[in-house]
């Protein structure tokens, strides 16, 4: 079998915020299908090199800072691809169809509806999710009010993702926080998953579910609608693959350092980066993050990081 095909492909927005996409010109693999501009990576060259020649070559724009967004394996009848996605941050110029393709400015929330290559759903995933995701603190289920305050602090400083989890408490004291913080979440335009009872999300209205490894390895489907999100706690291979099997639309992956309640050993950014590398959904990096730890995080493949502590105070 041919080694996989290294492709890196850049996401540009405009002031708005509109994301670009080139059509594929007749003829070519996947023709008419909607793309992120890019092309296959040269023999010994650097991801980010290749990224600044495609992007010139195909619409003479100047790449000055990008960082990697997701890189998703994929298996086409034709041949296997890595899709290297890369957010491009700064850049010159006004681009132009160099290669007779169309060109759109498409709205982030349109995305999912445009018809793009099977290996591009993970990505649009990866733009939708931001790259901070809040796991609660486990408290004592008298502490509801404190919980509460704490989510609301949380949004204010800009959190985007929060995942409410309290796995000892009663399910209706779950449910009391669940609707408290549904509210502070929707007011602050973030999104709330619940961990560990799929049903109750459902019932609830709530964003999506958010489930450990122990129970995600008792499912052989995806346990909730396409509109929602469901996150999986992942902790190895055979974790990841499968979440990618139940339809998982993003994992978290730990531990990558020591944290004070989880004995486990730790992966380190190299096994992290090793096995996000064959993972084709976002991974959040999750043990011992703080705010800082994004940009290794992200240079080893992750979505962003997640975190208790590191994301609280
Ligand atoms: N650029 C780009 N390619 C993608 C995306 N999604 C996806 O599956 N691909 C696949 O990745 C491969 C990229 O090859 P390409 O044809 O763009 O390569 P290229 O620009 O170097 O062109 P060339 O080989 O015709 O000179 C194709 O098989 C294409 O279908 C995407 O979002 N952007
Ligand atoms: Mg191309």
């Amino acid at each position: 079998m041919p080694a996989s095909v290294h492709v890196v492909a850049g996401v540009l927005r405009d002031a708005g915020g509109r994301v670009l996409l080139a059509r594929r010109p007749p003829g070519k693999h996947l023709a008419g299908l909607w793309e992120f501009p890019g092309g296959k990576c040269d023999v010994g060259e650097a991801p980010v090199d290749a990224l600044a020649r495609e992007l010139r070559e195909e619409l003479g724009v100047v790449v000055e800072s990008a960082r990697p967004l997701i890189a998703v394996p994929h298996r086409y009848p034709e041949q296997d691809i890595l899709l290297d996605v890369w957010q491009v941050s700064a850049w010159t110029g006004v681009p132009h169809p160099h290669e007779g393709q169309a060109l759109a400015w498409v709205e982030q929330v349109a995305l999912a509806q445009v018809a793009m290559p099977a290996a591009d759903r993970p990505v649009i995933a990866a733009l939708d999710l931001p790259d901070r995701y809040l796991i609660t603190p486990a408290m004592a289920p008298e502490a509801l009010e404190e919980l509460l305050a704490g989510i609301e602090r949380a949004c204010r400083r800009g959190m985007r993702l929060v995942q409410l989890r309290q796995p000892h408490w009663p399910r209706a004291r779950l449910a009391e926080a669940a609707r408290g913080a549904r509210g502070i979440c929707r007011a602050h335009g973030a999104r709330l998953l619940l961990n560990g009872d799929v049903q109750l999300a459902m019932v609830l209205g709530l964003d999506g579910a958010h489930l450990p490894a122990r129970v995600a390895a008792e499912l052989i489907q995806r346990p909730l609608p396409a509109d929602r999100w469901l996150g999986v706690s992942c902790h190895d291979a055979a974790e990841l693959l499968h979440a990618v099997r139940i339809g998982a639309d993003f994992a978290t992956l730990s531990p990558i350092f020591p944290t004070p309640d989880h004995e486990a050993p730790t992966l380190g950014w190299e096994r992290f980066a090793d096995l996000v590398a064959h993972a084709p959904m976002p991974v959040y990096a999750l043990g011992g993050m703080e705010g800082e730890d994004i940009d290794a995080a992200w240079m080893a493949g992750a979505q962003g990081i997640a975190a208790i502590r590191g994301l609280w105070t």
